[in-house]
């Protein structure tokens, strides 16, 4: 049997789409769950060699059910992502009129990309949540929703037809999705990477945030997601997900790890991975004084000045 990648099924989600854009892909055996969870258990489990799931978009953030598994239970990695630019298609039962719906359905996700069309077009009719687009499409086939908002692909599998596509509130939305493992060493650095990590600070005290934040601006290192998690603790307690620039190779951002890892309660890191659609050329050269080459020969010197060599 070939090594399997689970992904936020059933076929026809946009997740699934994704995933078969990744060259790795065409070699595993493609298992549809029916949850993130339950995708990123069979990592966890051993019964996939890895997980493929949403982790952010460009309208709402981040996907929370994806983020809270990241954060918590037992430790998980990122090794690739993929951005994949979304439009909806209401898909319905063949000779459905728009007229007729009552009651439509989708990922969560889903609706604030779909709230204004939904408010000209289909002004009166419940909203109810589906574990994924596909999912939704699933239930309308089986008469339990009037329409989905699905990927128009995903009418064919489920005996839909497209009512109305291309629906998008917001020009360009893209979604975020992820290559997620068990630990293991990191993929060599390309060049255009990206170190995910999450934080708990150690106290609550006035510029926590400040302090934390300090770390990485102090080294040159750009920040390209910042989201906070309650960590369920009780009101006010949160920790942060964050997406760096660079590898955890790079010096400067080896070291910024360090100076969190000595101030934060706990980090847990990740991965680095390469970013999407994104060339080493197209990545601007570090800043000043956070170059490699700049941090090596500092802690040279260092070591010279403790031999009083310098
Ligand atoms: O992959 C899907 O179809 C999903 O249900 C997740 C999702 C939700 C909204 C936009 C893109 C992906």
């Amino acid at each position: 049997m070939p090594a399997s990648y689970a992904y936020l099924g059933p076929e026809g989600t946009f997740t699934e789409v994704a995933l078969r854009t990744l060259p790795e892909a065409a070699t595993r055996e493609l298992v549809p769950m029916v949850s993130v969870p339950a995708a990123l258990d069979a990592v966890r489990n051993g019964e996939a060699e890895a997980a493929f799931v949403p982790i952010e978009n460009s309208v709402e953030g981040g996907i929370t059910t994806t983020l809270d598994e990241l954060v918590a239970g037992e430790p998980l990695m990122i090794y690739r992502e993929v951005l994949l630019s979304i439009t909806f298609a209401l898909l319905v039962r063949p000779d459905t009129k728009l007229s007729e719906i009552k009651t439509v359905t989708a990922h969560p996700a889903a609706q604030p990309q779909v709230r204004n069309w939904m408010k000209a077009n289909l002004p009166d009719v419940v909203w109810e949540s589906a574990a994924s687009n596909a999912d939704g499409a699933r239930l309308v086939q089986e008469g339990r929703y009037d329409a989905a908002f699905a990927g128009e692909f995903a009418a064919a599998k489920y005996g839909l037809v497209p009512l109305e596509t291309g629906i998008h509130d917001a020009e360009n939305a893209q979604t975020r999705f992820v290559l997620v493992g068990r630990p293991a060493r990191p993929a060599a650095p390309t060049g255009a990477d990206k170190t995910s990590i999450v934080l708990w600070q150690r106290d609550d005290h006035p510029g926590g945030l400040r302090d934390l934040l300090g770390e990485f601006a102090v080294r040159g290192v750009n920040l390209m997601l910042l989201q906070s998690r309650p960590t369920g603790a009780g009101i006010g307690n949160y920790c942060f997900c964050i997406d760096a620039e660079g590898h955890i190779s790079d010096r400067r951002v080896a070291e910024t790890l360090m100076g969190l890892k000595r101030i934060c309660l706990q980090v847990r890191f990740l991965g680095s991975y390469p970013r999407a659609g994104v060339r080493a050329e197209d990545v601007p050269t570090a800043l000043p004084g956070t170059s490699d080459d700049e941090f090596v020969k500092a802690s040279d010197w260092v070591a010279r000045c403790q031999d009083g060599r310098f």
